[in-house]
């Protein structure tokens, strides 16, 4: 029997307030109002961001919520004047969405669609309110995806339709980390062939940057983190040399510009810490390097640095969802995965299972995934 127009009951991870583990709880999911859609989500990956939210981090942080923004799923129903997605499509939810209509979507300078933003920061629809309860209490949305619930509601401008055949278990991570530092590389900085390129953190974000830039054929990838761990597995995505902070008494600034004769050409921060973020300008060369924020900094966190330092040619540039208008590019990701031109299986380190999804976050705490992806019907 067909579920379309009707509540759906299912399980979905709730953060009822921050700091505090998700449970998993039995919610009820609205139907899709007029240019919506309800995807039955199969699988999820965990990111940083959505730790940093659970961790009150985030200015924008609104409880009880459901999180996650990294999802593979099917679209279960589509509201009233939904054309470009149908019941079965295979979708990865997008967090930046493209409507395809406002000033920033028209533009070819930015990827930021604003059609959805004010409300999507608010954790509801465009119309203000939110398909969850839960106990008889409303949970608000999260980044317009949610997909730690087996069914969640998206615009219909945040789904991207992807392949059949393309693996849900994978490209659900193309919904955010990996597209992220892949895009960051090739469209934010435009990374040339010869390039010296350094990235601080070496998780999925800053590994997908690693990939990025071999692809444009740089000549140096210098891996900068303070887990050794991380090390061995960079190597698979280009990184050619490793920095440990930790293992140095000077500036990490100072340690880059003598490894590099003055600087890199391109630097890039994917950990979100403001210190992190002006050893990589500073680790700029002069006269050209430039400086990519990925990382996403805790709310009262700012950024510093001797305006000398952009007087003198360095540039400070940030970069979201790497750049990507999303529902034109996922899609295309997808094929290029599929072509076996870009990785995507490498960044999965574990599968849970959804009762497990606390987990999830420990192995990222603990500095042991670059990616662990949820089964939400396992
Ligand atoms: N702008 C955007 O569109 C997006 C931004 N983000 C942001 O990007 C960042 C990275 O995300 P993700 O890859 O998922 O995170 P991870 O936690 O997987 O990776 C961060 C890495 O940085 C390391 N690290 C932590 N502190 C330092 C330090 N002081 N110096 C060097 N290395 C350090 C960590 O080590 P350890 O393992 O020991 O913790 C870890 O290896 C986050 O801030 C996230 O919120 C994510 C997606 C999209
Ligand atoms: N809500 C936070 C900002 C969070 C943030 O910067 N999000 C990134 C994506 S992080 C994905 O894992 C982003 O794309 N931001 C663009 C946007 O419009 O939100 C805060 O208020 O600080
Ligand atoms: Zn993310
Ligand atoms: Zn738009």
């Amino acid at each position: 029997m067909s579920s379309s127009g009707q509540t759906i009951k299912c399980k979905a991870a709730v953060a009822w307030e921050p700091k505090k583990p998700l449970t998993i709880e039995e919610i009820e999911v609205a139907p899709p109002k007029a240019g919506e859609v309800r995807i039955k989500v199969l699988y999820t990956g965990v990111c940083h961001t959505d730790s940093y939210t659970l961790g009150g981090h985030d200015p924008e942080g609104i409880f009880p919520c459901i999180l996650g923004h990294e999802g593979g799923g099917i679209v279960e129903s589509v509201g009233d004047g939904v054309t470009s997605v149908k019941e079965g499509d295979h979708v990865v939810p997008l967090y930046i969405p493209q409507c395809g209509d406002c000033k920033f979507c028209k533009s070819p300078k930015t990827n930021l669609c604003q059609r959805l933003r004010v409300t999507q920061g608010k954790g509801v629809m465009l119309d203000g309110t939110s398909r969850f309860t839960c106990k008889g209490k409303s949970l608000f949305h999260f980044m317009g995806t949610s997909t730690f619930a087996q069914y969640t509601v998206v615009s219909e401008f945040s789904v991207a339709k992807v392949k059949d055949e393309a693996p849900l278990d994978k490209v659900c991570l193309l919904g955010c980390g990996i597209s992220t530092g892949y895009g960051a590389a090739l469209n934010t900085a435009k990374v040339e062939e010869g390039s010296i390129c350094a990235i601080w953190g070496l998780g999925a974000v800053g590994l997908a940057v690693a990939m990025g830039c071999k692809e444009a054929g740089a000549s140096r990838i210098i891996g900068i983190d303070i887990n050794p761990d991380k090390f061995e597995v960079a190597k698979k995505f280009g990184v050619s040399e490793f920095v440990n902070p930790l293992d140095h008494t000077k500036p990490i600034q100072e340690v880059i510009a003598e490894m590099t004769d003055g600087g890199c050409d391109y630097t890039f921060e994917c950990i979100g810490n403001v210190k992190t973020m002006r050893a990589a300008l500073e680790s700029c060369h002069k006269g050209w390097g430039q400086s990519i924020i990925i990382g996403v900094a805790a709310a009262g966190q700012e950024i510093s640095t001797r305006p000398f330092q952009l007087v003198i040619g360095k540039v400070w540039k940030g970069s979201a969802f790497g750049g990507w208008k999303s529902r034109d590019s996922v899609p295309k990701l997808v094929e290029k995965y599929l072509d076996k031109k870009m990785m995507v299986d490498e960044f999965v380190t574990f599968n849970k299972k959804f009762e497990e999804i606390n987990i999830a976050f420990d192995l990222m705490h603990e500095g042991k995934a670059l990616r662990t992806v949820v089964n939400l019907f396992e």
